[in-house]
């Protein structure tokens, strides 16, 4: 392996969680030594806006580290250590597009799950590849790749099926939230949890809570039996989960556990197992895109514009378990830590009743070569089932990306639970082939008017 410092690079520079996750490394420095942080960005305006924000934050704590600002991918990560990703393709205006199409046929409109999710991985899958490759041309040898970018399973899954050998760590901060909130309701640190968890990214259960080897999930099944996986103070942990739709997110796992009280769901799940509430309760006209550029952006990018102005720099971002997170997992690669985390890993038999090659996610001890998975036995039937549905429609649309097919890009739709009927799956489909045109390669068809297409 190499040593400290490093020399990190940040692909999406210009995303909004870029000084939060800059602030969590500031105050791990001692842990993760850094000679340089360099953003990477396809959108230099975007990122010119964020770029002083984080340059403040490095200079609270450091002057020696050298920061650099750029689009030019060779300079992004020649001989860098560690890439840190978070792109969205297609930025913000696409995701209104994700959850506003879906709903407009009556189906759920979400970032990553349902019909949303599929058309944010269709156009989220090459531009991951071509990562890859251009960190095997540039950065050190043994650099690690920590994907944040979502929809993380589908990229894990394109990533897997096109680069077998990119050293890529998927993560997703959703569990460790969710572990935040189990050890406020506990009167637990998070850290303190060892939790057993079974499933696909966005889509699996907690099956054991342990506190110093005493399983507390029998406590948090009465919490959640009045609350949700909701805290009192759960605004003031992190005020973004304030905002209306992840306090009802949170209140969720309520309904879910009071028919299924064995397992603790990812919130996620909500999606799957009650859409018609979902969509009931969406408003078609504003969605969770609307609340993010009206809340999380507008608040960064306003702060940005008053330090430009005045030198001072007003509070507005977050410091939370998303950046704390990935900075847990590269410390572990970095230095060999073998850390218990709940990670994205092809499963190998960790579920023992799911495919071999399956893209998991299950706890993993990080070693400086990458995740070893533990073993979480075979799951129920009712899971299993779930998750085999969910694992094909993901893996179908890898394969419609990978092969260009609009049959398997409609196969996948028509096999999400979040999608009634073959219908509303094409409707759907047709309109968001429209709306990603500058984005989605070109999906033929196979047949067409009963005619084998030559
Ligand atoms: N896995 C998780 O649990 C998790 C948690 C939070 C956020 N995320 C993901 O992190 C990403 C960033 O989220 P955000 O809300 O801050 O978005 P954002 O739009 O603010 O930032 C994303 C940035 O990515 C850039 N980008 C797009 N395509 C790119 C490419 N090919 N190369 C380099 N940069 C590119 C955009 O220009 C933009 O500046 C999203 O993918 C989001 O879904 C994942
Ligand atoms: O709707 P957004 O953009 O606010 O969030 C979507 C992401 O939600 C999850 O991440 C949460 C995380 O759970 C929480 O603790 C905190 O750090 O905020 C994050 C963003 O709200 C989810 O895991 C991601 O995959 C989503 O992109
Ligand atoms: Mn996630």
């Amino acid at each position: 392996m190499f040593k400290p410092p490093f020399i990190l690079s940040i692909a999406g520079g210009g995303s909004t969680y870029t000084p939060g996750i800059v602030k969590s490394l500031m105050v791990r420095l001692e842990d993760f030594p850094l000679a340089e942080i360099r953003l990477y960005d396809i959108d230099g305006e975007r990122q010119s806006v964020i770029a002083p924000v984080v340059e403040k934050v490095i200079r609270d704590h450091s002057q020696s580290i050298k920061f650099t600002v750029t689009t030019d991918p060779e300079v992004a990560f020649s001989g860098a250590h560690f890439v840190f990703a978070q792109m969205r393709v297609g930025q913000y205006k696409m995701r209104e597009q994700d959850e506003k199409i879906p709903l407009r046929h009556g189906v759920v409109g979400q970032e990553t799950c349902g019909p949303g999710g599929l058309a944010y991985g269709l156009r989220t899958i090459l531009p991951m590849v071509e990562l890859c490759d251009l960190v095997e041309r540039y950065a050190h040898q043994k650099a690690w790749i920590v994907n944040y970018s979502n929809p993380a399973a589908i990229v894990a899954e394109g990533v897997r099926r096109l680069r077998p050998n990119a050293r890529v760590l998927n993560i997703c901060d959703m569990p460790v939230a969710a572990m935040r909130n189990m050890g406020a309701i506990l009167g637990v640190d998070r850290h303190k949890l060892v939790v057993d968890y079974f499933g696909l990214n966005h889509f699996g259960w907690f099956t054991r809570v342990l506190v110093d080897g005493e399983d507390r999930l029998p406590e948090l099944r009465r919490h959640i039996a009045q609350f949700g996986l909701l805290t009192e103070d759960a605004a003031q942990t992190d005020p973004q989960h304030s905002d209306p739709s992840w306090v009802k997110t949170w209140r969720h796992i309520k309904p879910i556990m009071d028919h299924f009280p064995e397992y603790l769901p990812n919130p996620y799940l909500q999606y799957y197992l009650m859409p018609n509430d979902i969509v009931e309760h969406q408003n078609p006209d504003y969605t969770r895109a609307n609340e993010v550029m009206d809340g999380r952006e507008k608040k960064l990018f306003a702060a940005a514009a008053e330090y430009k102005k005045t030198g001072i720099l007003p509070d507005a971002f977050h410091v939370g378990v998303h950046g704390a997170f990935i900075v847990d997992v590269a410390c572990s690669l970095a230095f060999d830590l073998r850390q218990r985390h709940l990670v994205i890993v092809e499963n190998k038999g960790a579920i023992a009743n799911l495919p071999y090659d399956a893209m998991v996610e299950v706890p993993a001890y990080i070693t400086s070569e990458g995740p070893e998975p533990v073993r979480m036995g075979a799951v129920p039937l009712f899971h299993q089932t779930l998750l085999m549905q969910q694992l094909a429609s993901e893996q179908l649309l890898v394969e419609a990306t990978i092969e260009g097919s609009y049959e398997k890009a409609l196969q996948a739709f028509t096999l999400n639970r979040t999608v009634p009927t073959m219908q509303h799956a094409k409707a759907i489909l047709d309109d968001m082939i429209e709306a990603n045109r500058d984005y989605w390669p070109q999906l033929q068809q196979a047949w067409k008017d009963g005619e084998a297409v030559k």
